[in-house]
């Protein structure tokens, strides 16, 4: 049994959800875990002093939550997957070390927490033009709803600060254009994804 742990990375709006699900469809034995799904309640969001819920830092995240539950999958990612309602798609014509089980990582500061980069086998990072974000941004209803000036004022800043971060800390990553239409993303990263896996069942 192998596994291979993929993180798609990116800015806010980027398209992380979308090419994930379709990535997950596509590949047996894959999960997504989604950093989004770690916030933290709003009361424990600090406020900076322009009043804004610092909610696009690594503190306004259960990092340690996603870690343990990366581990749980680690252990044993059959029985991780049976436990969240799906199903294994283990070749029974196959030796078991051919099952490959996937974790796709998804998030927007997935590479700057060492702990989990390091978890990472294949990085992939979703970028899109600073107006493109900025409008999908506006017709997303976040929980809290974002307040007026709220993406210049602390996403936008915090991006590129963490984005910087990245670039100093993190190599191997593979950027992609959030631009490209979603089909053309998804053929891209589930054909590297494919040619990942054979190679582990090759050096098997
Ligand atoms: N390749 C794409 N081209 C055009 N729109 C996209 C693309 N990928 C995602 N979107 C749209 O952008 C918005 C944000 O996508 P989503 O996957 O939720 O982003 P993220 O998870 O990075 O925040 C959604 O409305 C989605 O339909
Ligand atoms: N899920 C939540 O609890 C919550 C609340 C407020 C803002 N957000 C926003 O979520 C963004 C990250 O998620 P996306 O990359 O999916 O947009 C951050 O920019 C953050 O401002 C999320």
């Amino acid at each position: 049994m192998r596994t291979l742990v993929i993180g798609i990375g990116g800015m806010t709006n980027a398209g992380k959800s979308t090419l994930s699900s379709s990535l997950h469809l596509q590949i047996p034995n894959s999960c997504i875990m989604a950093q989004d799904d770690f916030f933290k309640e709003d009361s424990m969001i600090a406020v900076d002093s322009n009043g804004f819920k610092q909610y696009d830092v690594l503190d306004a995240l259960h990092m340690d939550r996603i870690m343990s539950e990366i581990e749980l999958w680690q252990k044993n990612p059959g029985s991780f997957l049976l436990s969240h309602g799906l199903r294994t798609q283990c070749s029974s014509t196959s030796e078991d070390s051919e099952n490959v089980f996937v974790l796709i990582v998804e998030g927007f500061l997935i590479f700057n927490y060492k702990p989990l980069n390091e978890l990472i086998d294949k990085r992939y990072f979703l970028e899109i033009p600073y107006d493109i974000c900025k409008e999908r941004r506006g017709s997303r209803i976040y929980t809290p709803p974002d307040p007026p000036g709220y993406f210049d004022g602390h996403v936008w800043p915090m991006y590129l600060k963490h984005r910087q971060e990245m670039e100093y800390t993190v190599s191997d990553i593979d950027f992609l254009n959030g631009l490209e239409s979603k089909e053309d993303l998804l053929d891209y990263v589930y054909a590297d994804v494919t040619q990942e896996i054979q190679r582990l069942i090759r050096d098997d």
